[in-house]
């Protein structure tokens, strides 16, 4: 504890790491700046940035990398060189707006210009070779991290911080199995405690990337893993807290953007969040929660334009729920740590915690050609999507018949005529063109998920059968149902044009009448 936090009784100084998204770092780099200065009055401070967006995450560095390394294989020079080229470009206009120094700016600009070389030398490399290995995929995937970094670190300084770039590409440097088991992700946390320094006196900016993995950090922990990375730094580190900094207040009973009267929830517990996040409210990717949790570590999600507000905190309101978390815990630790937390929440109103919205959802029906479900059918069913990396949202299933509902970001659309779909997914082709040994496929596209999400719900009479009425009620059809899979999730497939819609009237009847 420091002199001035001991005298005046504030909460003793700690770490605290702050993760930032591209969306942030491409449209707010001030206010990152002074939710930096401020936070580092009380707590010592370090940041971790993904790659770049200056508007939304689908037109972002990432994704232009991405394109870049699939244009390399396929030996599109011109438009990889493009590519690159715009994200130099974007990177050095940024610098010329922001950066005050010239002295600053000039070494900004050598540094996006050296990083920007580099990445094309790998993707001449690609070029030649006609193929990209997950790791290569995955070193070019990195840049978009290295520049947002590079520039934040240098933001800092420009306005009096003193920061420094943190490069976490060579973090693993140890052999990695298959699978990413948890002595893995023990190791990374271990190594970057060890490669960062005391940060009392500068204030790391790391990027949010960390490392090659056999099989591609794209492939085993997927897009968004910088929420992971701060997460192993949170661990590493032993942090006080995790902060997911965002473009909202934090985790809402509805998304706020398309239902106005939802509200804030100030506590969440990991398994509700998780079951948000995978239903469609992506908020933090699901295993950031399952790595700072262990370490009993809350995850607080913050609004980079409201900073004042005291956001949402994901952790377990009761020590059973971290006991499901954690193997052999001390429920006494938990106790003390979880009083400084948000009060009350554990009296919490009997009604669902969140309701969700899933989109780009299609139906794949198998109707069986026997009378019955044969012996060996959903085994078959299975395998065919696991060769196809196709993984099921929602399914259910009849005497003769499995619906399943899966997401695809790719478009469908008719061709050809006679209601045939031709679809543009080459996995989801591939599956269905298989799927048709077992009996006849039907697809229904322009479907979405709507799910609510929330512990009560396991000792709630009716609640499924009040979200089931409520929509047809109002006329909204339901394709799938799907209950108790997980005990705090009840989900059921609709038109997507009903989507929105349908959002509301739950939060409406849902949210405000069942409180008692
Ligand atoms: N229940 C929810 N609570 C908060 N945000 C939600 C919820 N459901 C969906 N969202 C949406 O998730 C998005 C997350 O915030 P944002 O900062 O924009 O994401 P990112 O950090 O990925 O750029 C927002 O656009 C918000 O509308
Ligand atoms: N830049 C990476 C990693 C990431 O985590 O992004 P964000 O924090 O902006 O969701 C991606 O787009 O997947």
């Amino acid at each position: 504890m420091t002199a001035a936090n001991a005298v005046n009784g504030a909460p003793p100084r700690g770490k605290i790491i702050q993760k930032f998204g591209g969306t942030s770092v491409g449209k707010f780099p001030i206010n990152i700046v002074n939710v930096v200065k401020s936070s580092r009055v009380d707590n010592d401070i370090a940041i971790v940035c993904s790659a770049r967006s200056s508007s939304t995450k689908a037109a972002g560095t990432t994704n232009r990398l991405l394109r870049a390394a699939s244009d390399a294989e396929n030996h599109y020079s011109k438009s990889f060189h493009t590519l690159i080229q715009d994200v130099r470009t974007d990177h050095i206009e940024t610098a010329e707006k922001e950066i005050k120094s010239s002295e600053l700016q000039a070494r900004l600009r050598q540094e996006i210009n050296h990083e920007c070389d580099q990445v094309i030398k790998i993707l001449e490399a690609a070029q030649t070779l006609g193929e990209t290995s997950p790791r290569s995929r995955d070193k070019v995937m990195s840049v978009g991290e290295k520049l947002s970094c590079r520039f934040m670190a240098v933001m800092l300084e420009d306005n009096g911080i003193p920061a420094e770039y943190f490069d976490f590409a060579e973090v693993i440097d140890f052999k990695v199995e298959h699978s990413l088991d948890q002595n893995f992700y023990d190791n990374v946390a271990a190594n970057m405690a060890k490669l960062l320094p005391d940060f009392s006196a500068k204030v790391p900016v790391i990027t949010g990337y960390f490392g090659a993995i056999p099989r591609g950090l794209l492939t085993t922990v997927g897009r968004g893993y910088t929420d992971l990375c701060a997460a192993l730094v949170a661990v590493g580190v032993e942090a006080k807290e995790l902060q997911i900094w965002k473009e909202v207040d934090g985790i809402f009973t509805a998304d706020p953007r398309k239902v106005p009267t939802a509200q804030l929830i100030p506590q969440i517990s990991p398994a509700e969040a998780a079951e948000l996040t995978f239903y469609g409210s992506e908020v933090i990717h699901p295993s950031t929660m399952a790595q700072v949790i262990r370490a009993r570590i809350p995850i607080r999600i913050k609004n980079v334009m409201n900073p004042r507000g005291t956001g949402t905190i994901i952790y377990p309101d009761d020590p059973h729920d971290l006991e499901r978390t954690l193997d052999g815990h001390i429920p006494q630790l938990f106790r003390s740590r979880s009083s400084t937390l948000v009060n009350g929440s554990a009296k919490r109103p009997k009604r669902p915690t969140a309701v969700t919205m899933k989109h780009k959802i299609l139906v794949v029906n198998v109707h069986s050609n026997k009378r019955s479900l044969s012996h060996g059918f959903f085994a078959g069913i299975f395998s065919t999507l696991d060769r196809w990396r196709l993984s099921v949202d929602v399914i259910s299933t009849s005497e003769v018949n499995i619906s399943m509902a899966l997401h695809s970001e790719a478009p469908l659309y008719t061709g050809g005529g006679d209601d045939e779909y031709k679809i543009v997914d080459q996995d989801l082709q591939g599956a269905i063109n298989d799927l048709r040994k077992f009996g006849t496929v039907d697809i229904i596209p322009d479907m979405a998920i709507v799910s609510l999400v929330g512990k009560q719900m396991k000792n709630m009479v009716g609640v499924a059968g009040k979200m089931f009425s409520t929509l047809g009620e109002n006329n909204v059809n339901i394709e799938m149902i799907s209950q108790g899979a997980s005990e705090i999730n009840i989900s059921c497939v609709i038109e997507e044009r009903d989507a929105d819609r349908a959002l509301n009237i739950l939060h409406t009847n849902l949210f405000t009448f069942l409180d008692n």
